[in-house]
C-alpha cells in the first residue's frame, strides 16, 4: 500500500552548454519522484524536453500533480496495471516515464530484483555505451583519442550545426587521427538537412569509407519514402529518433525507411512500452538504441536497467551523466566503453545519505 508520494523539483546546472539542430540548453530542470510503500521507496525522474518530443514543463506539473495525488492509499501492482487505461499521463510521456520508473522501482525492490530483470529475465549484466562529444564544429582530434583510450568504441557527435561542406571537412580531419577498427562515430543532425544536403553528405561519407557508425535523423521533413532512399545510398544505418513518435500510429516499423531506431523511454512514455517497442523492432530486423534524455541520475538508472533489459548489440546513449555539473545522487557511469550493473535490487537510485530525505511537496 502507498504510504507517501513526494515531488521534489530539480535545476542542475549542466558542466558545459548541451547543443544540436534543434537547440540546446544549459541546465535541465524536472522533478524527482518518489512513492513510499512498505517502508520502501521508489524513485522517478521527471525532466521533460519538448525539443526532444516530451511535453512542456507545464504540461507535466498539471499531469504529474494530478495523477500523484491520487496515489497515497492504493496498490503499486494496481496502480502499474492501470497506468495504460488511465487517461491522466496519457499526453505527457515524461511524466508517464517518471511515474512508471518510480512504481517500478518499488515493485522490483519487492520482488527482490534489479529492475532490469524484473524487466526481462534475460536481461544483461553489463552493456556497451557511447561517449556523447558534443558538436562536430567543437570537438578536437584529442578529444576523440582521450575517449578511444578510455576505451568507447563510439563516439557520438552533433552535426548540422555548420554548412554540410565544413561538416564534411570536421569529420575527414577527425578520421584521419582515428583508427576506424577501434572508434567509429555516430553522427546525429537532429534534421538539420535537407534532402539535397543529406544526398550529398552522404555521398561524400560513403566515398571517402569515413568510420561512421550511423546517422541520427539527417532530414528536415523525414518522411519514409526519403529516409528509404538515402538510407540505400549507404551500408551504416540511418536512424529515426524525435521524429519516430509521429510515424508510430500511422506505419509498420519496417516501412519507416530506416535499419535503426533511437527509442528514449522519457519521450516515449514509459519502460515496458519502450521495451515491447524495441522487441518488436528486433523482431522485424531493425537496430535499436535506447537513449537518455539527459536527465538526473533517477531516470538515468531506470534507462540503463531498461538498455540491459533489451540485451541488445548496440552501443546505447545512456553516458550522459558526465554533462551535469551536479546530480541528485550517484549516476551510473561508463568504464572502458562498457556500464556494468550490479546485482542489487530496484533501478539503483538512492539519494545521498547527506540530501534531506523530505521531499518537498508531499501528497
Ligand atoms: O545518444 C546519446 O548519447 C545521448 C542522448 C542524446 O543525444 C539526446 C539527448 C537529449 C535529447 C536529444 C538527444 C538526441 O539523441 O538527439
Ligand atoms: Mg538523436
Amino acid at each position: 500500500m502507498i504510504e507517501q508520494v513526494g515531488l521534489r523539483p530539480y535545476d542542475l546546472p549542466l558542466r558545459r552548454a548541451w547543443d544540436s539542430a534543434r537547440g540546446g540548453f544549459a541546465r535541465r530542470r524536472g522533478w524527482l519522484v518518489s512513492v513510499v510503500a512498505d517502508g520502501l521507496t521508489g524513485y522517478g525522474d521527471c525532466a521533460p524536453l519538448p525539443a526532444a518530443g516530451t511535453e512542456t514543463a507545464d504540461a507535466t506539473e498539471i499531469a504529474l500533480t494530478s495523477y500523484l495525488t491520487r496515489l497515497t492509499g492504493q496498490d503499486v501492482a494496481r496502480c502499474l496495471a492501470e497506468l495504460d487505461s488511465d487517461p491522466t499521463l496519457n499526453s505527457t510521456p515524461a511524466a508517464r516515464y517518471a511515474v512508471e520508473s518510480a512504481l517500478s522501482d518499488l515493485a522490483s525492490q519487492r520482488a527482490q530484483q534489479p529492475l532490469r530483470q524484473w524487466l526481462a529475465p534475460d536481461a544483461a549484466d553489463r552493456l556497451a555505451v557511447n561517449a556523447m562529444l558534443g558538436t562536430l564544429g567543437q570537438v578536437r582530434a584529442d578529444d576523440l583519442a582521450a575517449h578511444a583510450a578510455h576505451g568507447f568504441r563510439v563516439c557520438k557527435l552533433k552535426v548540422g550545426m555548420q554548412t554540410p561542406a565544413a561538416d564534411l571537412a570536421a569529420l575527414q580531419i577527425l578520421a584521419q587521427t582515428v583508427n576506424a577498427e577501434a572508434i567509429r562515430l555516430r553522427l546525429d543532425a537532429n534534421g538539420a538537412w535537407t534532402i539535397d544536403q543529406a544526398r550529398w553528405i552522404l555521398e561524400q561519407l560513403a566515398r571517402f569509407e569515413l568510420p561512421i557508425e550511423s546517422l541520427e535523423e539527417p532530414i528536415i521533413k523525414p518522411i519514409p519514402e526519403h529516409l528509404a532512399e538515402l538510407q540505400a545510398r549507404v551500408a551504416f544505418p540511418l536512424a529515426l529518433d524525435e521524429s519516430l513518435v509521429t510515424y508510430l500510429a500511422t506505419h509498420d516499423l519496417t516501412q519507416l525507411g530506416v535499419k535503426r531506431l533511437v527509442l528514449k523511454p522519457a519521450v516515449l512514455g514509459g519502460l515496458r512500452r519502450t521495451l515491447t517497442l524495441a522487441q518488436r523492432a528486433q523482431a522485424a530486423g531493425i537496430e535499436v538504441v535506447m537513449t537518455s534524455v539527459v536527465d538526473s541520475a533517477a531516470g538515468l538508472w531506470p534507462t540503463v536497467q531498461l538498455a540491459a533489459a533489451l540485451n541488445g548489440p548496440l552501443a546505447h546513449g545512456v553516458a550522459t551523466a558526465d554533462w551535469l555539473a551536479a546530480d541528485l545522487g550517484p549516476a551510473p557511469r561508463a568504464c572502458a566503453g562498457m556500464i556494468e550493473l550490479s546485482s542489487q535490487v530496484g533501478s539503483g537510485f538512492e539519494l545521498p545519505a547527506s540530501s534531506s530525505k523530505q521531499p518537498a511537496i508531499t501528497y
